[in-house]
C-alpha cells in the first residue's frame, strides 16, 4: 500500500468510529429515557468501572496501552452523562420552541465568551441571535430587560483566578444561574495573511491575555503590543488590516470565524488553561434528581469570630460538600464580607433545604443565586490491579521502568519552564507551614533574588480541601509573579488532582509515598512528580515504579534521609530518574554539603525553611547557587 491508499484506510476507519459513536450516542439517551421511566441516577460508577476494566482488558489483547482506552473512554462517557443530562433537563424544564434562541455574552464574534456561549447552546438545536456586550453589567440588563433569554458570564479562569466583578453583579441581580460550562483557552497568535514571525511589528491582544502569555511575549522584544478591549476586537482589526506585519492574539476558533489563521499555537505561560462561565436567565430551573446537580448561594455573617466556620458546619453535619469558597468586601461596610459558596447539592434536597433554613437563622443576609446541572463529570477510577496486569505486548522488556537497563539516558523533568536533570542544577524552597500570603510574596522575592527557581507551599496542611484549593491560587499567582515555578505537598487523590491543574510540581511526602491510590493518581497526571524517600531504597523505588506504570514518566527522586555520596552514586547507576536533596540542617555547612553532592549527579536541591531561621533564611540556597555558577 502507497501512502495514499494508507489514507484513504484511516479515513474509512475513522468514518467508520464515527458512526459507532454516533450509534453508542443514541443508545445512551435511550438509557437516560428507561431510568426517567423507572427512576435511577443517570450515573451509574459501578457500571462504569467493570465497562472500563472489560475494556482495557480487551484493549491489551489487541495491544492498546491501558492508559489510552481509559482516557478515551473517560472522553466518551462524559459525553454520554452530559447527553442524558441535557436530554433530562428539557424533558423536566420544556422551552417554547422558538427558532431562535437569544444569549448576552461579552466582545464581539470569536471571543472566548462567543465560543462558550455557542457552545452551550448547541444543545438546544436552534438558532441563535447574539448580542455582544461591552461590559458584564450590559449582559445582566441585557437578560433582566428580556431582549435576551440567556447570558454567558465569565467566573473564574486557571491562571488568573476568579473574575470579581461577575460575583459582585450577582449579588444584585434578579437572574438566576441556569447552567455552567468550562472553556479551554488556548491563545494563539493570529495572522490575516501568509506572513512569519520575523516580519511581526505590531500585537494587538487584551491585558489578560498578554498577561497569560508574558514569557512567550518577552520571545519577541521588537514588537510592539497595543491593547484592545477584548481578543475579539483584536481579532477584528487585524483581519480589516490584513498586513504582514500585525497580529492578534486569542484562540483559533474564534480567528477562523474572522478569516485569520493561527501562525503560533500554545502561547499561554500555563499549559492547561481554562475558565468557568456561569450562564444566566430571568427564571430559575428545576434540575432533575438523577443528576448531579449544584447549587451556588451568597452569604454574609457577622464579624464575631468564628462566624464563617460556624456557618460551614451547617454543610458539613448536612454531608453537603463545598466545591468554592470566594469573599467579598462589601461596599460601603468595611468590616464585613460577603461569601460565595458553591456546593453539590440540588437545592431541592431535603439535605440543602434544611441546611439553607439553618444557615437563613445564623447568617445576615443569604441568598441562593440558582441550582443547575453540573457540567463537571469526574472520571471513574478502576482499580490498580486491573491496570497493573502485565503488559502482555511480546516486545515489553521485563525490567522495571526507572531502572536503567529500561531507559539509559537520564530523565528530564520540566518543571514550569525550567528543567531538573538538565544541565544546571534546579533549586527549591520548601516551606515548612503555609506562611500566608504577604509572607509567601515575600519568600517568592527572595528566592528569586537567590537564584532558586521552585517556590514550595503546603497548601493542603490545614487538611481543608476548599482552602487548599484557594491557596493553590495564591501559590501559583505569587510564583508566577516572581517568574518561579510552584511546587505543594499531595496526600490524597483529590488533592493531587487539584493541584495538578495549576502547580507545576506535585511533591509526595516520604509519609504517603506508599499510599498506592495516591501512586496511582500520580501516574494517571502529567505533571511531574517529586517522590520523597519513604525511609528505604526499595519502597522509594517501588513507589517510582507505581508512578511510571500508571504512564506519567516525569518522576524525580528526593533524598530527604541524607544520603552519602556513595549511596548516591550507586543509586545513579541503577536508575535514570533525576535526583534532589534535601537540605536541612546547620546552614553554614549546607553551601560546601550542596557543592559536593552536586559533583557526586545530584540535579536538584530542596532548602527546607521552618520559619525559625535566624537572618536570611535564604542565604545558605544563594550562597550554593553562587558556588554553582562559579564551576
Ligand atoms: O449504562 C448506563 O446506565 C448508562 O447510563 C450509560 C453509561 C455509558 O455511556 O456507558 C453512561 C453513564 C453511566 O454512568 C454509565 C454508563
Amino acid at each position: 500500500m502507497n501512502l495514499d491508499d494508507i489514507r484513504t484506510h484511516i479515513s474509512r476507519l475513522d468514518r467508520e468510529l464515527l458512526t459507532l459513536l454516533a450509534k453508542r450516542k443514541t443508545l445512551s439517551l435511550d438509557v437516560a429515557r428507561a431510568k426517567l421511566e423507572n427512576p435511577r441516577p443517570i450515573r451509574d460508577q459501578e457500571r462504569e468501572q467493570a465497562l472500563l476494566v472489560e475494556l482495557v482488558n480487551q484493549g491489551r489483547q489487541l495491544g492498546l496501552d491501558a492508559h489510552y482506552v481509559t482516557r478515551i473512554y473517560h472522553t466518551i462517557i462524559e459525553d454520554s452523562v452530559l447527553a442524558q443530562q441535557a436530554l433530562l433537563q428539557d424533558l423536566l424544564n420544556p422551552q417554547d420552541k422558538a427558532p431562535a434562541i437569544s444569549v448576552a455574552f461579552l466582545g464581539l464574534k470569536g471571543s472566548y465568551s462567543n465560543l462558550a456561549a455557542r457552545k452551550y447552546l448547541s444543545r438546544f438545536q436552534a438558532g441563535i441571535v447574539e448580542h455582544n456586550c461591552e461590559t458584564f453589567q450590559q449582559i445582566i440588563d441585557t437578560v433582566e430587560s428580556g431582549q435576551a433569554q440567556y447570558g454567558v458570564l465569565p467566573i473564574e479562569n486557571t491562571s488568573s483566578g476568579s473574575i470579581n466583578d461577575v460575583f459582585d453583579l450577582m449579588q444584585h441581580t434578579s437572574l438566576s444561574i441556569v447552567g455552567e460550562l468550562t472553556q479551554p483557552i488556548e491563545h494563539c497568535l493570529l495572522v490575516a495573511v501568509d506572513t512569519d514571525v520575523s516580519r511581526l511589528k505590531t500585537l494587538y491582544t487584551h491585558p489578560q491575555v498578554y498577561q497569560q502569555c508574558s514569557q512567550y511575549l518577552k520571545t519577541l522584544p521588537g514588537v510592539k503590543v497595543e491593547f484592545c478591549a477584548a481578543s475579539s476586537n483584536a481579532m477584528e482589526l487585524v483581519a480589516s488590516l490584513r498586513r504582514p506585519d500585525v497580529g492578534a492574539m486569542g484562540s483559533a476558533d474564534g480567528g477562523e470565524l474572522h478569516g485569520l489563521k493561527p501562525l503560533v499555537q500554545g502561547l499561554a505561560n500555563q499549559k492547561q488553561n481554562m475558565t468557568r462561565f456561569i450562564v444566566v436567565a430571568r427564571k430559575p430551573i428545576e434540575v432533575a434528581e438523577q443528576i448531579p446537580a449544584r447549587t451556588s448561594f451568597i452569604m454574609s455573617t457577622g464579624q464575631q469570630s468564628g462566624a464563617l466556620v460556624e456557618a460551614l458546619l451547617v454543610l458539613r453535619s448536612h454531608g453537603i460538600t463545598m466545591s468554592k469558597l470566594e469573599s467579598r468586601p462589601i461596599i460601603g461596610n468595611p468590616w464585613e464580607e460577603m461569601f460565595y459558596v458553591d456546593v453539590a447539592a440540588n437545592v431541592n434536597s431535603p439535605e440543602m433545604q434544611s441546611a439553607l433554613k439553618e444557615l437563613g437563622r445564623i447568617t445576615r443576609f443569604i441568598k441562593v443565586l440558582g441550582c443547575y446541572p453540573s457540567a463537571e463529570v469526574a472520571p471513574t477510577r478502576i482499580p490498580a490491579r486491573a491496570l497493573n496486569q502485565p503488559h502482555p505486548r511480546r516486545d515489553e522488556k521485563a525490567q522495571p521502568r526507572y531502572s536503567r537497563d529500561y531507559k539509559q539516558s537520564g530523565t528530564r523533568l520540566q518543571v514550569g519552564r525550567f528543567y531538573l536533570g538538565g544541565d544546571d542544577a534546579l533549586l527549591m524552597a520548601r516551606l515548612a507551614q503555609w506562611p500566608g500570603e504577604q509572607q509567601l510574596q515575600e519568600y517568592a522575592r527572595r528566592l528569586k533574588e537567590a537564584g532558586g527557581q521552585v517556590l514550595a507551599a503546603p497548601c493542603f496542611d490545614n487538611g481543608d480541601l476548599a482552602l487548599g484549593v484557594e491557596r493553590l491560587q495564591q501559590l501559583r499567582n505569587i510564583a508566577a509573579r516572581f517568574d518561579l515555578a510552584a511546587m505543594t505537598r499531595v496526600r490524597q487523590p483529590e488533592e493531587l488532582n487539584r493541584a495538578a491543574e495549576s502547580i507545576d510540581l506535585l511533591h509526595i511526602a516520604a509519609e504517603e509515598a506508599r499510599h498506592s491510590d495516591l501512586l496511582t493518581a500520580a501516574g494517571r497526571s502529567t505533571r511531574p512528580v517529586l517522590l520523597e524517600q519513604p525511609g528505604d531504597a526499595d519502597g522509594w523505588l517501588a513507589a517510582a515504579e507505581a508512578i511510571l506504570g500508571e504512564g506519567n514518566q516525569q518522576v524525580a527522586l528526593l533524598d530527604g534521609q541524607g544520603l552519602g555520596v556513595s549511596q548516591l552514586l550507586d543509586l545513579q547507576q541503577h536508575t535514570h530518574l533525576p535526583l534532589v536533596s534535601l537540605l536541612a540542617g546547620d546552614a553554614v555547612l549546607l553551601p560546601a554539603l550542596g557543592h559536593a553532592l552536586r559533583a557526586a549527579g545530584v540535579q536538584g536541591f530542596c532548602l527546607e525553611l521552618d520559619g525559625r531561621e535566624e537572618g536570611d533564611a535564604l542565604a545558605p540556597l544563594q550562597q550554593l547557587a553562587e558556588r554553582l555558577y562559579q564551576d
